[in-house]
């Protein structure tokens, strides 16, 4: 049986007369990793703020751990948020910084990072505020990773991480969540790099919630069709299509809903590739019909 960690009813914030979250209904199960995905000022940090108790709501109801963030320690304690742009107390080095960690984690594991220090090279002597961007960034993804809290938020947590330091993260994310499960909530913009992470996507679009699914009903809910441009424009031929790209006398068309059979055979016959949706396709098509619309015609021009 799944154990809902979060629990989220008609959650409103508002800054003056601007609603940011309009009444959106969350759930998260204990053991997943969420994907918090959509457009920049969709309102994925200010989700996170609310579900962490850094901000209060305007309106609606809200459970994490079965309490109220805000008003209980103990829920607090279980919880570590990562930000975009972590802010730490001048003059801290990041040795201090994973010094004061099992103060705020109880769950920290002072063993696994520093094998994190030693993956992402980090110079944890030197003061914080001469690190680089990413050696910055790496301070806070280390924290987030070996808190390893119950109820954990990545937000936009890789700022200036390099590809290498980016794919260390996501391995020792999947490692060390098949190890010690616990709920992870990742938003970023990074979706292709990110989707075979997922397990759940919430895309939200202008304070509410587009989509809440499960990542492989959400690759299985389109498929890309490639090959020879006509061939694909035969089969696509009366589908509702998402998106369209391509080059010279090859096209790659993704068309909603799911093929049977029979359309798999003929796909085959005509010597075309079916593959899922990608995750940033779709989210593409969701969040931007204009300009998917603008990039098909661009392509079909
Ligand atoms: N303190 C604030 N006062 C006024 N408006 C705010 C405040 N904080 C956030 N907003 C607005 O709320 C909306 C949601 O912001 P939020 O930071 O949650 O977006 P986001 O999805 O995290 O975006 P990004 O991907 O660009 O980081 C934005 O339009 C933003 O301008």
């Amino acid at each position: 049986m799944t154990t809902t960690v979060v629990r989220a009813r008609g959650l409103t914030k508002r800054y003056g007369s601007f609603t940011a979250i309009d009444g959106i209904d969350l759930s998260l199960e204990e053991g997943r990793i969420y994907g918090l995905l959509g457009r920049n000022g969709a309102g994925k940090t200010t989700v996170m703020q609310l579900l962490t108790g850094q901000i209060f709501a305007n309106g609606g109801e809200l459970e994490v751990f079965g309490r109220q963030p805000a008003e209980h320690a103990d829920v607090l304690r279980r919880m570590c948020f990562i930000a975009e742009a972590q802010r730490y107390p001048e003059d801290f080095t990041p040795a201090h910084v994973f010094r004061a960690a099992p103060w705020f984690f109880e769950h920290w594991d002072a063993e696994f990072a520093e094998r994190l220090i030693a993956d992402f090279r980090l110079p944890v002597k030197r003061r914080i505020k001469k690190l680089s961007r990413g050696q910055l960034s790496a301070v806070g993804v280390i924290v987030g990773l070996a808190s390893r809290a119950p109820l954990t938020f990545f937000d936009e947590p890789y700022l200036g991480l390099d590809a290498v330091a980016r794919h260390i993260f996501y391995d020792r994310l999947l490692e060390d969540y098949a190890a010690h499960p616990r709920t992870v909530v990742l938003s970023t913009h990074l979706i292709d790099e990110v989707a075979n992470l997922l397990e759940h996507v919430i895309l939200i679009d202008q304070g509410r919630i587009l989509l809440d699914r499960d990542a492989e009903e959400v690759r299985g809910s389109a498929t890309t069709v490639a090959g020879a441009r006509a061939a694909v424009e035969q089969f696509v031929a009366g589908r509702p299509v998402i998106g369209r790209e391509g080059i010279g006398g090859l096209a790659s068309v993704t068309v909603d809903g799911r093929l049977d059979h029979d359309e798999r055979v003929r796909a085959a016959e005509l010597g075309l590739e079916l593959a899922p949706v990608s995750l940033q396709q779709l989210i593409v098509h969701l969040t931007g019909a204009e300009l998917a619309e603008s990039t098909e015609k661009e392509v079909a021009a």
